[in-house]
Order: structure tokens, then C-alpha cells, then sequence
């Protein structure tokens, strides 16, 4: 639940008739999934307010058995099901074209949310467009912590959308995490911060677990002290209102250890390293809107 309600109560504000009250997820990969239990974990929704499309009988199979949702592997079946539904675009941006070729005229959709990278608000519109969509469209690019209630997201969406139907996805935002709503110029950015961050961020979390088996724990004890200081510093952050350099500085001792440590991860590139890591991924998601490869 959010302080924007549930999905029926958001659904009551504009007038959505039950058969129609469904979030369609155009896709069902790794980021569905993690979107999907959020919000089922949060009782923002239930399993019969999702359907969900895929393109094989193994990822249909797994949906089936997982939850019982409505799956189906065309996407005009899925759509035709609840026409005024809630239509979320969650396929690679890369298949986005095929995708859009198949797709039925979609006329009576009351939202289109997009969690395509790199596939622009201008694109999107120009393109539905031609399938009659007129709906308001909104770009949301949620993490996968999502899944565990612990999400950043970002929405970006026109100026003149409705409030009632930016509240569906800021409510489906906030039910699984906090969420920014950002300008389109900045979204690529973002995302690669708050959508890329994760992979990133399990990264380091292995690396100071490898560290630790290095010099003789145990690889239980390492990630489990790895995985939860990664936590705690991030709360520190959030929770102190404290600058990082600052908090940083605490834990450093002089002629400490962890200076010593400070020290090698500069030589080693680690603060260029992550910088040239966020510029990459904002680049890439630039260069999709153009590119389908
Ligand atoms: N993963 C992440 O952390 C994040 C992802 N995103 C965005 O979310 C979107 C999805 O990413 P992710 O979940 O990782 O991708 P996945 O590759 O995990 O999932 C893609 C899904 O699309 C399905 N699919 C492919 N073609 C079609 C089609 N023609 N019709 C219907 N479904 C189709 C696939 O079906 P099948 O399984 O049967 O092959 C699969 O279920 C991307 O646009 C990405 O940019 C945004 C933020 C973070
Ligand atoms: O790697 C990707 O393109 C997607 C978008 C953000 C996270 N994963």
C-alpha cells in the first residue's frame, strides 16, 4: 500500500472497470519479475491485477508455476484481454521495433509506462502514435531491489500528464522503494546510477568478499559481512544526512588500516573507474534511441 493507494483504489480515480484493472507487462524478464514481486510483496497489487507477455514457452512455464498469472505469448492476446488496461513496456529497447510492428491499435489504453532504456518520450509517442495511442505515456526505470521493497526508481513524463495517471506509476514506484521524478535530459544518467548501480554495486560487494576469502574467511562469513556493511554505509548515507567523504573519514584512523586501503583503491582507479562507469552506461543508453543493436 501507498500513500497513493492500491492499484484498485488508483484504478476507481480514473474510472478503470474491473476486467480492465490490469498492470500488462509487455515482457517478462528479469526487471518484470522484480517489479511484479514488489508489488505483490507490498500489496500494492494482486496476482490477478498482472498479465504478462514473453516471447517462450520456458519463461511462460515459469510465470505459470511461480504465480498463475495470465500469460500469453502473443502480445495483440494479452492486450485484447483488458483493452484498457495499464500497458507496460518491458522488453529489451533493442527488440522494441518488433515489437511495435506487431502491436494492434491500442486506442483505449489508459496508460502506457515504458521501461525501455534509451527508447526516448519522443520516440515512444511518435510510434504509438501510429497505433491510434493517445494515452498519456510515462517512462519508468525501477532497479531490480525493487523486488525486495528497497528500489530507486525514476519517472519522467510530459508536462501536461494527468496527476491521476502519473499517481499509477508513482504509486507502483513507491510501493516497492523510493522513486525521483526527473527531466528527460537527465534521465539517462539516472538510470545508469540507479538502474545500472545495482550490477555495480554487487560488484564491489564480491570483490570485498574475494578480499576476505584472500586473507582467510570463509566465503559465508565474507559476503554476509560484505553484503550487510554495503547495507549499513548505505543507510549511514541516507540516514546521517552526512557527506560519504565525511563518513568516510570517520572510519579512517590515522596510519590506520584503512587508509592504507584508501590508498591502493586510488592507485588502483576505483573513484575514475566507477565515474567512467556511469559516463559508459549513460552513453550507451544515448546512442540505443538511435541504435537497435
Ligand atoms: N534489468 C534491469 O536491472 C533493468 C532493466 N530495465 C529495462 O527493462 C527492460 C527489460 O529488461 P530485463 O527485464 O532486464 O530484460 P530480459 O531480457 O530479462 O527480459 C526481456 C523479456 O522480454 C520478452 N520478450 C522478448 N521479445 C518479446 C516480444 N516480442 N513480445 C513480448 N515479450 C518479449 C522476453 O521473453 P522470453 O523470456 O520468453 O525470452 C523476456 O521475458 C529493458 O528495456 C531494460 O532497459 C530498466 C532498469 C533496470
Ligand atoms: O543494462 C541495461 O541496459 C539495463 C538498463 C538498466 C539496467 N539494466
Amino acid at each position: 500500500m501507498t500513500a497513493f493507494g492500491n492499484f484498485e483504489a488508483l484504478c476507481d480515480a480514473i474510472g478503470i472497470d474491473p476486467p480492465n484493472r490490469k498492470l500488462m507487462f509487455l515482457g517478462a524478464g528479469n526487471m518484470t519479475m522484480a517489479l511484479v514481486e514488489g508489488c505483490l510483496k507490498s500489496g500494492f497489487a494482486q496476482n490477478h491485477h498482472i498479465a504478462l507477455s514473453c516471447k517462450t514457452e520456458a519463461t511462460k512455464n515459469k510465470w505459470k508455476t511461480l504465480h498463475g498469472f495470465d500469460v500469453y505469448l502473443d502480445n495483440k492476446d494479452m492486450i485484447a484481454a483488458s483493452p484498457k488496461g495499464i500497458l507496460i513496456f518491458a522488453t529489451k529497447p533493442q527488440t522494441f521495433s518488433d515489437v511495435f510492428v506487431a502491436l494492434p491499435c491500442i486506442d483505449q489504453i489508459s496508460l502506457v509506462i515504458s521501461l525501455m532504456t534509451g527508447i526516448s518520450y519522443n520516440e515512444l509517442n511518435e510510434k504509438l502514435k501510429l497505433r491510434k495511442c493517445h494515452c498519456p505515456i510515462v517512462r519508468l526505470c525501477p532497479n531490480t531491489p525493487c523486488a525486495v521493497g528497497a528500489g530507486a526508481s525514476l519517472i519522467s513524463s510530459a508536462k501536461d500528464t494527468p496527476e491521476n495517471k502519473l499517481n499509477i506509476a508513482r504509486a507502483i514506484a513507491r510501493s516497492v522503494g523510493m522513486y525521483q521524478e526527473v527531466p528527460e535530459n537527465i534521465y539517462n544518467a539516472a538510470q545508469a546510477v540507479s538502474g545500472c548501480g545495482p550490477a555495480w554495486t554487487y560488484m564491489f560487494i564480491e570483490s570485498l568478499a574475494d578480499g576476505g576469502v584472500l586473507s582467510g574467511l570463509t566465503r559465508e562469513q565474507a559476503m554476509k559481512l560484505a553484503a550487510q556493511t554495503v547495507m549499513g554505509a548505505a543507510k549511514m548515507v541516507l540516514e546521517s544526512g552526512e557527506h560519504p567523504g565525511a563518513l568516510k573519514d570517520k572510519v579512517c584512523s590515522p596510519a590506520g588500516t584503512t587508509i592504507q586501503g584508501v590508498r591502493e583503491l586510488e592507485k588502483q582507479g576505483f573513484r575514475y573507474g566507477v565515474m567512467e562507469a556511469v559516463k559508459a552506461a549513460t552513453n550507451r543508453a544515448e546512442q540505443l534511441n538511435s541504435k537497435k543493436e
